[in-house]
């Protein structure tokens, strides 16, 4: 950065810089004639040396980068002609750690922290205009985190659900299942579980093919899914194993419910526009419901164990 003289020889004048905007006092203006100007070359970024200062670009552009230390992941921003940096770094005595870098050869103009404070108190017009700019700032950053927070939701449901099926997918289950489990086990509420596995899906895709076979995993699950009651949750377990997860349920009510699946299932008309009619699906079902003392594992593993019983049974069924 190279001094080249003073802000009274420049060419711009107070009016000139956002923050001293409305200001007429010739005596704040013969204070801020007195701060240095600086020049920096394209690609040059501000030294501080560790000093809070407020710079005000007065011609040429400052890129801000966002302040990777203070885990600021932020877009880069732009500082035009009478706009400035730093202010922030002034108010509260901390060290700006944004790389600042010139984009072009740039003018600065340069006031010292004490300079800054003697300025505010002797000019409102420069109080004013500072908070409205720190007011504005706030609210561009709160806006700027609410985008991210609905992002990272958006992301956090996508890793939720299988795409396919659009049914919850094995990670929400490893989240989900323990919570309602401790949750039953502490109220004392039942919960029950439907284990769900088509059948012959082998032959399935093997004489319809694996397109025709994932149209049918999706209707199954939309069938499934349609005949719940919205407390209640459907995931993709496995490759063609759905789980039923239902809270409050007792073993007899998971019982009707999955012989109301069963049958469903059973019905379905699930390829209502194909010139050949398919086969219909169908599925086989092992219920369990929570056992005093038991946990979530327990519970997967008496379902898993009543689904295998419903399928040496001869499938199409329910076992519980
Ligand atoms: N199209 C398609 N097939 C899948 C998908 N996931 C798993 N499968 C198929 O599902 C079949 C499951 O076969 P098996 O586990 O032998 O069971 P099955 O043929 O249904 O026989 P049973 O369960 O005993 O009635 C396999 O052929 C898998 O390739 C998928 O996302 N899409």
């Amino acid at each position: 950065m190279e001094h080249i003289g003073t802000f009274g020889a420049s060419r711009t004048t107070l009016r000139d810089l956002h923050l001293f905007r409305d200001e007429t006092d010739p005596a704040i203006a013969a204070m801020v004639a007195g701060c240095a100007v600086v020049r920096m070359a394209r690609g040059r970024s501000i030294d501080d040396g560790g000093q809070a200062r407020l710079y005000i670009v007065l011609s040429g552009a400052l890129e801000i980068a966002p302040d990777a230390h203070a885990g600021d992941e932020g877009n880069t921003s732009r500082i035009l002609p009478g706009e400035s940096v730093g202010e922030q770094a002034v108010l509260d005595d901390a060290l700006n750690l944004a790389a600042m870098t010139a984009l072009e050869d740039t003018e600065l103009l340069v006031i010292e922290s004490d300079m800054v404070w003697t300025l505010i108190e002797r000019s409102g017009v420069l109080a004013r205009n500072l908070l409205r700019l720190l007011s504005f700032r706030i609210r561009a950053t709160n806006a700027l985190l609410r985008r991210r927070q609905k992002l990272g939701e958006f992301y956090r449901q996508l890793s939720l659900n299988d795409p396919l099926t659009g049914l919850y997918n094995r990670a929400w289950l490893n989240e989900m299942l323990p919570k309602l489990a401790a949750r039953a086990a502490t109220d004392g509420s039942p919960l029950s579980l439907v284990m769900i596995d088509l059948d012959h899906f082998k032959r399935f895709n093997d004489t319809h093919g694996h397109i025709a076979g994932d149209a049918a995993l999706a209707a199954a699950a939309s069938v499934i899914r349609g005949a719940l009651r919205p407390s209640d949750f459907a995931v993709r377990y496995g490759g063609e194993e759905m789980l039923a997860v239902l809270p409050d349920t007792t073993p007899d009510m998971a019982t009707g419910v999955a012989e109301r699946l069963c049958l469903r299932l059973r019905l379905a008309v699930v390829f209502p526009d194909m010139r050949l009619p398919l086969p219909h699906l169908t599925g086989s079902f092992g219920v369990a419901s929570l056992m005093p003392g038991g946990d979530e594992r327990s519970l997967l593993a008496a379902a898993d164990a009543a689904l295998y019983r419903a399928k040496e049974a001869g499938r199409d069924r329910v076992c519980a």
